[in-house]
């Protein structure tokens, strides 16, 4: 007996009448489902749905796809690209996401997030989609006295240490290979940098009595962008420069320059020239280091100074001009090993000592200085920012300021008005309007040369506003007097 090869629903659908009759059906059903996906479904929504799914359909393609292992290490030593994209994925946890680790340790304000080996991280780059997994490997049996740089806990039975050894499996589709490699890998590191550099304690670095190096502390200056009294203009025109050449690293690798900038910061003493370097390295997250010259015998140890800098520091040498006697000057104690000193700047050289004269050796001279900043020596360091500061423009060596040296002239003077709204404001908690002595002050400010410095301190005297511009006032009188006898 012939079997019925159809669905029931086929078989019970007899006459052509009936198939017109389900179409009408159906055509009648979408009708109403279009109306009232269009009624209730605002437009921006419904094209989102719909970029969505062709984005989805479009690249699932599980046949093409590449998966990049990352592993914590590499030969035994440090995956760098592993603890980037540790500390990049959690910028990158939805609320969504069912599985995660979460923790607090000291010195932390908040809650830490990471992911785990269940729960898989998607990411958007460029409207590319990549996914991300944790993999973690059983522990690796090491011997406890081996010289592993491998994390590892101890384990007491077997007097062995495990290994934890874990990685990151990267996901996405092949043909945007090229893309992952030249971009998105190198967005993960440069994010992981910037995070890292947010989260340090900024340092601050002198020199221990001239020998070469450098002995640290953290550095924990009040002074910030918004503390500093300048006029508003001239904040501006320097953030910006920060700002674009923060930007600017590719352009720097392509016309062949060392990427750092120099500026130099002049004008009278209690103008504001520390407070605003110490502003710059705030808003950078840059580590200083104080250059005093003072200590500087010898080129070659400028330059092993030099090569104990980390990136992305500032570089500072204040009082420039007090520093030219201390040019062209010999260490007569100073019996420098050539090749022990290079070998502190270069580790593992071999080669000959480019750029040095026999006198280099011994004496500190402007060439040397000028070498470093821009001359063969400047390839010590990549993201550095030379600072020099003076309270005589005049007198500094006219080979130091020239562009590509002090990039940025800034003239930190007497305190304007403007200026002055950013200190009342500050120290006294009061706006402009808001206080009838106000305007007496800048009056008085446009007729006499004071510095923030001298300012800060008055209103610092009292708490009352009132008694504080008053005590300020008289001052400003006073001087005024002065200078009219
Ligand atoms: N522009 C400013 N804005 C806010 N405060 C300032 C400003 N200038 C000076 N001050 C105050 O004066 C103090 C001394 O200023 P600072 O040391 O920055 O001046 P300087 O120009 O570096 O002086 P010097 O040339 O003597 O080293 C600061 O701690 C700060 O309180």
């Amino acid at each position: 007996m012939a079997t019925n090869r159809f669905h029931p629903f086929f078989t019970n659908v007899g006459s052509v009448s009936s198939w017109f009759e389900i179409y009408a059906a159906f055509s009648t059903f979408m009708m109403i489902f279009r109306t009232a996906t269009n009624d209730l479904i605002p437009l921006k929504l419904r094209n989102f749905i719909i970029s969505k799914l062709q984005d989805f359909f479009s690249d699932y393609r599980p046949g093409n796809e590449v998966s990049l292992h990352i592993d914590q290490t590499w030969d035994g030593k440090t995956n760098n690209l592993f603890y980037a994209a540790k500390e990049y994925l959690p910028t990158k946890i939805s609320n969504n996401y069912k599985s995660l680790k979460v923790g607090m340790i000291s010195n932390h304000n908040n809650l830490l997030l990471a992911i785990d080996e269940k729960q898989q991280v998607l990411d958007e780059f460029e409207g590319i989609q990549v996914k991300w997994m944790l993999i973690q490997k059983p522990g690796k049996e090491v011997s406890q006295s081996s010289n592993n740089p491998v994390k590892g806990v101890y384990d007491q039975g077997n007097k062995q240490k495990k290994s934890e050894d874990n990685g990151f499996v990267l996901r996405f589709d092949e043909k945007h290979r090229n893309k992952i490699m030249e971009k998105y890998i190198p967005h993960v590191l440069s994010t992981y940098e910037a995070i890292r550099a947010g989260n340090r304690t900024l340092k601050i670095h002198s020199m221990r009595d001239g020998n070469g190096f450098w002995k640290s502390s953290d550095f924990n200056h009040p002074a910030s962008f918004d503390s500093l009294a300048l006029h508003p203009d001239l904040k501006k025109s320097v953030i910006d420069d920060i700002d674009r050449f923060l930007r600017r690293k590719k352009l720097y690798q392509k016309v062949g320059k060392p990427w750092k900038r120099g500026y130099l910061l002049y004008g009278p003493p209690g103008t504001g020239k520390s407070s605003l370097i110490a502003a710059i390295a705030k808003y950078l997250k840059f580590d200083v280091y104080d250059l005093d010259l003072g200590l500087v015998y010898s080129n070659l140890q400028l330059m092993t100074l030099m090569r104990g800098t980390s990136n992305r520091s500032i570089i500072v040498v204040e009082d420039i001009d007090c520093n030219k006697e201390v040019l062209n000057r010999s260490d007569p104690g100073a019996q420098v090993n050539m090749a022990q000193a290079y070998q502190g700047a270069y580790p593992g050289y071999q080669g000959a000592y480019p750029g040095f004269e026999q006198a280099d050796r011994k004496t500190f001279t402007m060439s040397g200085l000028l070498n470093c900043m821009d001359g063969l020596w400047s390839s010590f360091g990549d993201e550095r920012i030379f600072i020099f500061t003076t309270n005589h423009k005049d007198k500094v060596d006219s080979a130091l300021l020239r562009p590509g040296r002090m990039d940025m002239h800034i003239h930190l003077s007497f305190l304007e008005t403007k200026a002055f709204k950013i200190l009342a404001s500050n120290y006294l908690d009061i706006e402009e309007q808001h206080h009838s002595l106000i305007e007496q002050v800048e009056e008085l400010l446009e007729k006499v040369d004071v510095t923030p410095a001298v300012v800060a301190e008055h209103l610092l005297r009292n708490e009352d506003a009132k008694v504080a511009l008053d005590g300020l006032i008289e001052f400003l009188y006073e001087i005024l007097k002065e200078n009219q006898e």
